[in-house]
């Protein structure tokens, strides 16, 4: 396996996005309390462009070409995440539980392994971007898992959202083969996934970190160093504990609005201009209100993130009162069958005819 020393950049980095990031990257760590994290801005915005910068995009193109790449799992986030490693011509082997999901990337160039044990075995590194904690470590640990394809030499990085009880489970069971283990989860949702724009919450084998900083930087635009495995699962948890807080207050002002005769859509608009604005309210709030709940992040998944966050908080007796409500919403939606729906569709949960 190929070790990269520094931090490298996807092709179509720019000259001046390199200088940009070079003034941060690789060696600058923030101290937050004792623990340093490292913090490594990739990409430009999507809005600007600049030329190519072909020095330092070489680290990436030869990784591109010396690593052979598995992706387990093409759901939602997955599908699009292999898709832009195939687009930058990463040599991609896919295995999805429905195998349906694998022919689009296989048209584009992907090949094909009938089991995520034999995806690891002809794969250098491989990806698995999961539903939860179950699937993970079944598609990592069971039968035909990926870790009986594992071997010194390999890696495994696991860009799913679990709990840190199971990633670490996970890193065990894949280093006792001799393998490396990094987990990389992300925030961003579907459209930042599909434009390469993700953040990585890493955290685990620190050379299996930087030999896969050229594919991170290719599906994200900024990766997140954070030390000890259960590290980025953490981070992620409480990333989307605050997430899933804020989509349940923000649907409860939404309809009291409309219960007191304002216009729902100037509360959107009141919001995004001042100190509570977030890009998801305005992002999510118009379809809301119309009562449309497209899927870019599934309820069921908002919903298990607040229960594995409630554990993590419970595990060193935090409270999280606000979370624990957060929690009960997002499971009436899911006792109403919305568990397919955009995680927005909480705001079912709180009109009249559900609360009946
Ligand atoms: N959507 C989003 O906005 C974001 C999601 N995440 C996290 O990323 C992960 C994936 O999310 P997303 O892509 O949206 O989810 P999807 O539900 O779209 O995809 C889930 C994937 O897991 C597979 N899977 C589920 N159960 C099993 C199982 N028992 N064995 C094998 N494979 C299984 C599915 O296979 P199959 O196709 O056969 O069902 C599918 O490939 C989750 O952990 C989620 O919390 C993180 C950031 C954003
Ligand atoms: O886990 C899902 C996160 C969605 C987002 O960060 O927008």
């Amino acid at each position: 396996m190929t070790f990269l020393v520094r931090t490298s950049y996807s092709q179509h980095l720019s000259s001046t996005a390199m200088a940009i990031s070079s003034s941060f990257s690789p060696h600058l760590p923030l101290q937050f309390g004792t623990r340093p994290i490292f913090y490594f801005p990739t990409k430009p915005s999507l809005s600007l462009s600049f030329k190519p910068f072909s020095a330092q995009a070489s680290n990436a193109s030869s990784a591109k070409e010396e690593l052979r790449i598995g992706f387990l799992g093409l759901g939602i986030m997955g599908a699009p995440m292999a898709q832009n490693l195939i687009k930058n011509g990463c040599d991609v082997t896919v295995w999805n539980r429905t195998k349906s999901k694998c022919d689009p990337l296989i048209n584009l160039g992907a090949k094909y392994q009938s089991s995520p044990q034999e995806v690891a075995a002809s794969c250098d590194v491989t990806f698995a971007m999961l539903a939860d904690p179950n699937s993970a470590l079944d598609v990592a640990c069971g039968e035909n898992g990926a870790e009986s394809g594992m071997a010194p030499g390999k890696g495994y990085v696991d860009v799913s959202t679990v709990d840190d009880t199971t990633s670490k489970l996970i890193s065990a069971r894949i280093k006792d083969t001799g393998a490396l283990f990094l987990e990389a989860p992300v925030s961003g949702s579907k459209k930042p996934a599909e434009d390469g724009q993700l953040i990585f919450l890493t955290a685990g084998d620190k050379s299996l970190y930087e030999t896969v900083a050229p594919f991170l930087d290719i599906m994200g635009k900024s990766r997140f160093y954070l030390g000890d495995v259960g590290n980025g699962a953490a981070m992620k948890l409480v990333v989307n504990m605050i997430m899933g807080s804020m989509m349940a207050a923000f649907s409860e002002g939404l309809l009291l609005s409309e219960k007191v005769g304002l216009d729902p859509n100037d509360v959107v608009e009141v919001v995004s201009q001042g100190a509570i604005s977030a890009p998801m309210y305005k992002m999510k709030g118009p379809a809301m209100i119309k009562s449309h709940y497209p899927t870019a992040f599934p309820l069921k998944h908002q919903q298990k993130d607040l229960r594995l966050a409630l554990g993590l908080a419970d595990s060193v007796s935090q409270s999280t009162p606000i979370a624990a409500a957060a929690n009960e919403l997002f499971k009436v939606a899911k006792s109403h069958g919305l568990s397919d729906q955009d995680f927005s569709a909480v705001i079912e949960a709180l009109k009249a005819k559900l609360q009946h």
